[in-house]
């Protein structure tokens, strides 16, 4: 198996690599031009990317069979044109959501006090304890929430650390599962904005979620309250942001930007950079050595078990039987020859198998295969697979949604 290493990537998850006998091509700095060509090049099975983006016209012109992002958000891979190639995309969801949170509750600790400002008088020799005596505090404020995964949930531990009381909003979180990890749930985003000191944004870019945050949302936001923003930056209505920044006097803490360079070097220049009440810091949230260690290690096991067993843990883009819409239980004898009988019968019918498992049963004598398929097979041809001496039975039955 070839596996190409397209980003920079922990020693200890080379070593696991090379640990599995696969071979190795380590090029952290390939991107756009230099990676499709490199792709179109050699016959790769898999990618291991971070932050470098993978494009439609790389995966079609590319053998791979499986793209790991080693990371939690896959907004920069194509993981529609992955799909239609029928390439495999997976991440490592939760191994870097305490960096980002403790990325998270250092800008929301800097913005409240103005740290970055504090230092740089300072360092200009300025004395200046009369301009920066007035903060917020944490302590009994609320923190607003906005997604309910990986990242929200270990900065609801550490505002408790704070003495903070906590709001979220998120599509899945019920009363009562609010009520279970202790929060308060706003019903929409206008209302966490309204109920909250400091807000942290936390959900995966998705078309859905795309300037989600937009000049209703800020309009919405208290007076003098600080904004995080550790996800990504099309998230937000930058314009929208930079009029609240004035008019509603918020100060913001950004680690993410719309357009932000894809490596670990480039020039960045924008109306976000040098704004004087935004503390801006380079996509660094999940740039802690525990953070990268645990997510190689991920990476890693996501390879071995592909390697082992074909099968990929934390698939991003299967399915699970959306289009099915009937299920096929095939009790058979564990001979050569059955499923191919089955699947010939299904196939003059123009019925579309979308999920097939066939599980021996103890003894190696039997098996029972479950097929998902897109319609209903005739009584005909489920006449016809028990046709098979090998076949003992066959159910169809429809998917209840
Ligand atoms: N700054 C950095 O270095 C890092 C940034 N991130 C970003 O943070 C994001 C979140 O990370 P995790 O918490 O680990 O991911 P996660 O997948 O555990 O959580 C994402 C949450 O967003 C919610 N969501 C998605 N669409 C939504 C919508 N339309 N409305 C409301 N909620 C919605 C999901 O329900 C889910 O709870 C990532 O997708 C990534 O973009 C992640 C890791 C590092
Ligand atoms: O690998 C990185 O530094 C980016 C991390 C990130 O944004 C993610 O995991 O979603």
């Amino acid at each position: 198996m070839k596996v190409l290493v397209a980003d920079k990537f922990e020693d200890s998850g080379l070593a696991g690599l090379r640990s599995l006998g696969v071979e190795i091509a380590y090029e952290p700095d390939l991107k756009d031009t230099t990676l499709a060509a490199r792709l179109a090049e050699e016959p790769f099975d898999v990618l291991i990317v971070r932050s470098t983006k993978v494009s439609a016209e790389m995966i079609e012109n590319s053998r791979l069979g499986l793209i790991v992002r080693a990371g939690a958000g896959y907004n920069t891979i194509d993981v529609g044109a992955a799909s239609a190639r029928g390439v495999l995309v997976a991440n490592c969801p939760g191994k870097n959501s305490q960096a980002v949170a403790e990325l998270a509750f250092g800008l929301l600790l800097a913005c409240d006090r103005k740290i970055a400002d504090n230092v740089a008088q300072l360092r200009e020799g300025k004395w200046n304890k009369a301009g920066f005596s007035k903060a917020r505090g944490l302590y009994g404020r609320t923190l607003g929430l906005i997604g309910m995964g990986n990242i929200s949930q270990e900065m609801i531990q550490r505002a408790r650390g704070f003495g903070m009381n906590v709001v979220a909003y998120s599509r899945w979180m019920s009363p009562e599962i609010a009520a279970a990890l202790g929060i308060g749930r706003a019903a929409n985003l206008i209302e966490l904005a309204q109920q909250s000191d400091f807000v942290s944004v936390h959900v995966s870019l998705t078309k859905e979620t795309r300037g989600m945050l937009d000049k209703k949302f800020f309009d919405a936001m208290r007076n003098g309250a600080v904004f995080i923003n550790t996800s990504r930056g099309e998230v937000v209505d930058q314009a929208a942001m930079l009029e609240a920044l004035d008019t509603k006097e918020l100060f913001a803490g950004l680690d993410v930007f719309e357009g932000e360079p894809e490596g670990g070097k480039g020039s960045y220049e924008g109306p976000l950079a040098n704004n004087p009440r935004i503390y801006a810091t380079h996509h660094i949230g999940a740039s802690t050595e525990q953070a990268q260690e645990a997510v190689a290690d991920e990476t890693v096991r996501i390879v071995r078990e592909y390697l082992l067993t074909g099968m990929v843990p934390n698939v991003v883009n299967v399915k699970r039987g959306e289009a099915a819409s009937h299920v096929l239980i095939v009790r058979h004898a564990d001979r050569v020859g059955v499923l191919a009988h089955v699947l010939e019968i299904l196939k003059g019918e123009g019925v579309s198998v979308q999920e097939m498992e066939n599980v021996i049963l103890g003894g190696a004598q039997a098996a029972i295969a479950q097929i998902s398929v897109d319609k209903e097979p005739s009584p005909a041809a489920t006449a016809a697979i028990k046709l098979n001496a090998n076949v003992f039975d066959v159910n169809v039955m429809a998917i209840q949604r």
